[in-house]
C-alpha cells in the first residue's frame, strides 16, 4: 500500500485528490495537510467526506511527513513546494507538485512570469513534467514531478500531434480557453463571488497569463521550434471544466483523414485521450468528474487553418487526476488505476 501525504488537502485540488484516492486500491492517505484547519476533522471542512474520512488535519511538516509516507502531493500555492524540497526529503519520498514551481526549466522565466523568487532552482532540471501521455517513460524514473497546469494540459494535448508532425505553422498558433471558477481555488476573492461571476464571461490575464510560457515551452519541445503564441483564458460561470479552442495555419494541404490519422497515431492507445468522431466538438459536460481529455479538430479550407479543440475537468485531468496518474506511474502501477470513473452527467 502506498502511504500518501497531501499538503493542501483542504483546497479544491487537494480535496479532489482525496476523493480519488479513497477509491484507489493501492493507496492510503495518512496525512491530511492544511494551513487554516489544523486539528479540525477533515470531514468538518468537506461535508461530503462525513463518515468517509475520520482523520484530523495536520500542519505542514515536511521532515516528519517524509518519514511517514511514500509520496507527497503538494496542492499548494506557487512557491510553497519550491521552499520545501531538498535532497534529504527527495531521498526518502517522491513528490508530485501541483503548483508551477518545477514546470518551467528556465528559472528566470519562472520568476518573471510568476513574480516570485524560486527557492530551490537546483531541482528544476531533475523534475519531470508530468504530462503522462508525452513523458511517460521519464515519469516512471522520477523523484519529483511537476504536475502540469490545467490550461496547459488541455491546450498542449489538443495541439501536440499537429505540432509534433510539423503540419501547422507554429508562429500562427492562437489558444482561446475557458475555465470554470474552481480553477481559481477555494480562497475568498471578490472577483470570484457569485454576483461577480454568474451570468457573465470575461477574458483575463490577456497577454500576461502565467500559463503562456508553460504552453510555449512544451509546444517548442514538440515542434523543435521556439514557439511564441497568444493564449487567452476566460472565466465562465460554471464550477468545473476547461474548454480550449486553438487555431493555426496549415503548412500544407491536408484532408480530414490525414489529420485524423495523426491524432490517432498519438492517441489511439491512450486510455484518457478520446479523439471524438468527425464533426463532434468537445464539451466540458462530457468529461466532468473524469480524467478524460476529449479532443477533436476541424479544417477550414477558406482560411487554410485548422481548429483544434479540447475539453477536460480542470480538477481531475487538470490537477488531481493527472497527479494520481503520475503517482501510478511512479510506483509501477497501471496508469489508470483508481481513475476509471466515468464522467458525471447531468
Ligand atoms: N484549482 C485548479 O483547477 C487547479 C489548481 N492547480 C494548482 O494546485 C495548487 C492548489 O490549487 P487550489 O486547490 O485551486 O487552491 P486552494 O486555494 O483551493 O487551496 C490551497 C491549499 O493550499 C493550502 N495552503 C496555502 N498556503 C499554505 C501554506 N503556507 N502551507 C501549507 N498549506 C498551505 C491551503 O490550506 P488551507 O485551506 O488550510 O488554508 C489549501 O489547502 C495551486 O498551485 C494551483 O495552481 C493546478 C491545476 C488546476
Ligand atoms: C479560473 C482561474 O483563475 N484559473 C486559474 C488556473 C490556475 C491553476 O490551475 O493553476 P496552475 O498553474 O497550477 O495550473 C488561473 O487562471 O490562474
Amino acid at each position: 500500500m502506498i502511504r500518501v501525504g497531501i499538503i493542501g488537502s483542504t483546497g479544491y485540488a487537494g480535496q479532489e485528490i482525496v476523493r480519488i484516492l479513497l477509491r484507489h486500491p493501492e493507496a492510503k492517505i495518512v496525512w491530511y495537510g492544511s494551513r487554516s484547519y489544523i486539528d479540525k476533522r477533515y470531514s468538518e471542512v468537506f461535508g461530503n467526506m462525513f463518515q468517509l474520512v475520520e482523520d484530523i488535519c495536520k500542519g505542514e511538516n515536511m521532515k516528519e511527513l517524509a518519514d511517514q509516507v511514500d509520496v507527497i502531493f503538494t496542492a499548494t500555492p506557487q512557491g510553497l513546494c519550491g521552499s520545501l524540497v531538498n535532497e534529504e526529503i527527495l531521498s526518502k519520498v517522491k513528490i508530485v507538485d501541483l503548483s508551477a514551481d518545477f514546470r518551467i526549466k528556465d528559472v528566470d522565466k519562472y520568476e518573471k512570469w510568476y513574480g516570485i523568487h524560486h527557492e530551490s532552482p537546483d531541482f528544476i532540471k531533475e523534475a519531470v513534467y508530468g504530462l503522462c501521455e508525452i513523458n511517460r517513460e521519464d515519469v516512471k524514473k522520477a523523484r519529483l514531478i511537476a504536475n502540469p497546469g490545467c490550461f496547459p494540459t488541455c491546450s498542449i494535448l489538443s495541439v501536440y500531434p499537429l505540432a509534433k508532425e510539423g503540419i501547422i505553422d507554429m508562429s500562427t498558433v492562437i489558444i482561446d480557453a475557458k475555465s470554470g471558477t474552481s480553477g481559481a481555488g477555494r480562497g475568498a476573492k471578490v472577483a470570484n463571488l457569485y454576483c461577480e461571476v454568474n451570468e457573465s464571461i470575461k477574458a483575463y490575464g490577456v497577454t500576461t497569463h502565467r500559463h503562456t510560457p508553460e504552453i510555449e515551452d512544451q509546444l517548442s519541445y514538440a515542434s523543435g521550434e521556439d514557439v511564441i503564441l497568444n493564449f487567452t483564458p476566460h472565466l465562465v460561470p460554471m464550477n468545473r471544466g476547461i474548454l480550449v479552442t486553438a487555431y493555426a495555419s496549415l503548412k500544407k494541404n491536408v484532408t480530414y483523414e490525414d489529420v485524423k490519422a495523426i491524432y490517432d497515431k498519438y492517441y489511439k492507445e491512450e486510455y484518457f485521450v478520446r479523439v471524438l468522431d468527425k464533426d463532434v466538438c468537445p464539451e466540458t459536460r462530457w468529461v466532468e468528474g473524469s480524467n478524460f481529455v476529449d479532443v477533436n479538430f476541424r479544417i477550414d479550407p477558406r482560411t487554410n487553418r485548422v481548429i483544434m479543440m479540447g475539453a477536460i475537468d480542470n480538477l481531475v485531468k487538470g490537477a488531481a487526476g493527472q497527479a494520481v496518474q503520475n503517482m501510478n506511474l511512479l510506483f509501477g502501477l497501471p496508469e489508470n488505476l483508481g481513475l476509471e470513473m466515468p464522467p458525471v452527467f447531468p
